[in-house]
């Protein structure tokens, strides 16, 4: 069964995504944006080390080996682990129309199981836009890109503001952010933001 909910539908108006001129060129990896983060970051030694490399348009394709850590049942991947997958690729979606955005709804088909030192190839897109309304798809299948779809999902993602961090986020993990000048460039990068 899958299918989308009305909430994942773009209203009318919604208008075609833009790439930003200053986004990460075809094929160049955008590295983690945050070194802690479980999806992407290096320094989660049971995180999913995540990779997500720019496409053309507002896409993005991503690896994902699915490790011993990462189990629900015997052998196979953690159904809560593949949604973390699929919505760090989405949230990678971003990087392209240079948008700090958060998920407000995602939407996961979980078509077949996905066993242990499997890799995941993902593919997402942006489908449309409407005022701080991301819509997005992807899709993750196994045995290389053009292998079966294991899973697939839609989202919407919302525009926020970096307030929406500093003001929710903990106080110790927010300074340490602070601190850190990579961490710093980072945002920067999308402050400039039109
Ligand atoms: C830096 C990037 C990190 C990427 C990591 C991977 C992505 C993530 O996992 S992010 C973490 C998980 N997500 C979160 O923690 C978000 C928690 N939720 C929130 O903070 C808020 O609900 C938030 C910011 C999404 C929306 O709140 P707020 O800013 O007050 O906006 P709000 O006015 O409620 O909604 C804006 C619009 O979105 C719609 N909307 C909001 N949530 C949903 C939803 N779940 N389903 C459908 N529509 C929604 C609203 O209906 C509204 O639509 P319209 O403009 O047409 O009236």
């Amino acid at each position: 069964m899958s299918g989308t909910s009305a909430a994942l539908e773009p209203p009318v108006g919604a208008t075609k995504p833009v790439r930003h001129p200053d986004a990460p060129a075809p094929g160049e990896l955008l590295g983690p944006h945050y070194g802690e983060c479980f999806g992407c970051g290096g320094d989660q030694p049971h995180g999913l080390h995540l990779a997500a490399r720019a496409g053309e348009g507002v896409s993005i394709t991503a690896e994902f080996t699915v490790r011993p850590e990462h189990q629900g049942a015997p052998g196979l991947a953690h159904g809560g682990v593949l949604a973390t997958a699929l919505d760090e690729t989405l949230g990678s979606l971003n990087w392209l129309l240079r948008t700090i955005a958060v998920t407000g709804r995602l939407e996961t088909d979980f078509v077949r199981p996905v066993p242990v030192g499997t890799t995941l190839q993902l593919a997402a897109e942006v489908t449309a836009v409407a005022g701080r309304k991301i819509y997005s798809r992807a899709t993750g299948r196994i045995g290389g890109p053009d292998g079966p779809v294991v899973v697939r999902a839609e989202a919407l993602f919302i525009e926020v503001e970096v307030d929406h961090f500093i003001d929710h986020g903990r106080k110790e993990e927010i300074q340490a952010a602070m601190n850190d000048p990579d961490q710093i460039r980072r945002v920067r990068a999308f402050e400039v933001n039109p």
